[in-house]
């Protein structure tokens, strides 16, 4: 196993950004059970942030990403497990002792303060003297400053996101929690107040958690994205990895569509009922299960209904095609570009563009 591998829950992953940096937080074996409920909340969850890395925990609701970040955070007492951040054991030090900013849903601004006086508020730790000025670095990094007069009301949504961001960098924190951060935003907004936001975090080298149950959100702002099920971490792995080689069909489904196949495999080869698919893991024999996303396949038209499949619903998307196919009794979904139009009803051919991958697990 070389520096940029590791082993998350049995499964092996690959990650860029698993290098030198120093590690900012460790979980490790983290374990919470609700008195209510019998099952975990969380279950055995452990995972490693280096500085300025971001992780989005993604998973349904009740998969346990919230009560994640309040034991992180401090609101929450673990069972058993540990948390370090910084190589300190924080486990059972208060929310304030343990030097974590968290951007809440609703941004929780104070109303009867100004924008500059928010931001302020964070400081408490450094001389009154210094406040303004670092209040403007802060209020200028996040394209604020010529509001810092205005109160909370007088903003838009995305600029109080900002604003609720100022105030958390403001402190200095040495982890950055986000709860669903861009929920409250309309759809336009939130992909651009996204990309700014990981641009800011990624320029401050700030570590950040992000919790959502939005898988675009979780491939596009995250480094490292790690799928929850049911209080356990499923995979954990750069946003290309978990798409491309999910662990199992869950984490396959919540990632997106998927084409989840069954075959034989033999010498790097799977026979599946749209033929033969090359396998990257040429080590694997006997029954597998493949998962191939509907990009990852491609439409012919087809010389008659012979071994073809049948368009039965098609979705114009602007850019592409969502196709649905029907083929000896089994659906598949394709995506292609706009230019390629095939009519519900008509006979095509699927071809397999890519290899597939062998989900490691039943799932
Ligand atoms: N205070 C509580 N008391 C009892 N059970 C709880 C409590 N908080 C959460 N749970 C349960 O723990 C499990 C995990 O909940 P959690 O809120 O962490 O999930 P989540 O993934 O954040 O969900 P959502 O996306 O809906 O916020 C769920 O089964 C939930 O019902």
């Amino acid at each position: 196993m070389n520096s940029r591998q590791t082993v998350v829950d049995g499964i092996q992953i690959e990650d860029p950004n698993l290098d030198s940096r120093p590690e900012q937080i460790q979980v490790d074996h983290l374990c919470k059970r609700y008195r209510a409920n019998d099952a975990y909340a969380v279950e055995d969850l452990s995972f490693t942030l280096h500085k300025g890395e971001i992780l989005a925990l993604l998973g349904p609701s009740g998969c346990g990403k919230t009560t994640t970040l309040r034991m992180i955070a401090g609101f929450e007492p673990v069972d058993s497990g540990r948390i370090f951040l910084h190589g300190r054991d924080v486990t059972h030090l208060s929310p304030q002792q343990r030097k974590i900013g968290i951007v809440f849903q609703d941004y929780a601004l104070f109303p009867h303060m100004t924008i500059e006086q928010n931001v302020m508020f964070a400081m408490r730790e450094v001389p009154k003297s210094q406040r303004p000025e670092k209040a403007e670095y802060w209020l200028d990094l996040m394209g604020l400053a010529e509001l810092r007069v205005r109160y909370p009301h007088e903003l838009s949504g995305g600029q109080q996101q900002r604003v609720a961001l100022a105030r958390t960098l403001a402190a200095e924190p040495d982890l950055v929690l986000l709860d669903e951060p861009f929920s409250n935003l309309d759809a336009s907004l939130r992909e651009s107040t996204r990309n700014e936001m990981r641009a800011l975090f990624k320029r401050a080298e700030t570590t950040v958690i992000l919790v959502t149950h939005d898988q675009a959100e979780a491939l596009t702002f995250a480094d490292t994205v790690g799928v929850m099920q049911k209080g356990r971490l499923a995979q954990i792995g750069t946003p290309q990895h978990v798409y491309q080689n999910p662990a199992n069909a869950f984490v396959a489904r919540f990632l997106g569509h998927t084409n989840l196949l069954v075959g034989n495999a033999d010498g790097g080869r799977v026979k599946t009922p749209l033929g033969e698919v090359l396998i990257a893991d040429g080590v694997a024999t006997g029954e597998v299960k493949l998962s191939l996303r509907p990009e990852d396949l491609h439409l012919s038209p087809a010389p008659s209904c012979d071994a073809a499949a049948r368009i039965v619903a098609r979705e114009f998307r602007g850019h592409d095609y969502f196709y649905t196919l029907e083929q000896d009794g089994y659906q598949y979904c394709v995506i292609t570009p706009s230019h390629h139009c095939y009519d519900v009803g008509s006979w095509v051919n699927i071809n397999v563009l890519r290899s597939g991958s062998v989900l490691p697990e039943a799932g």
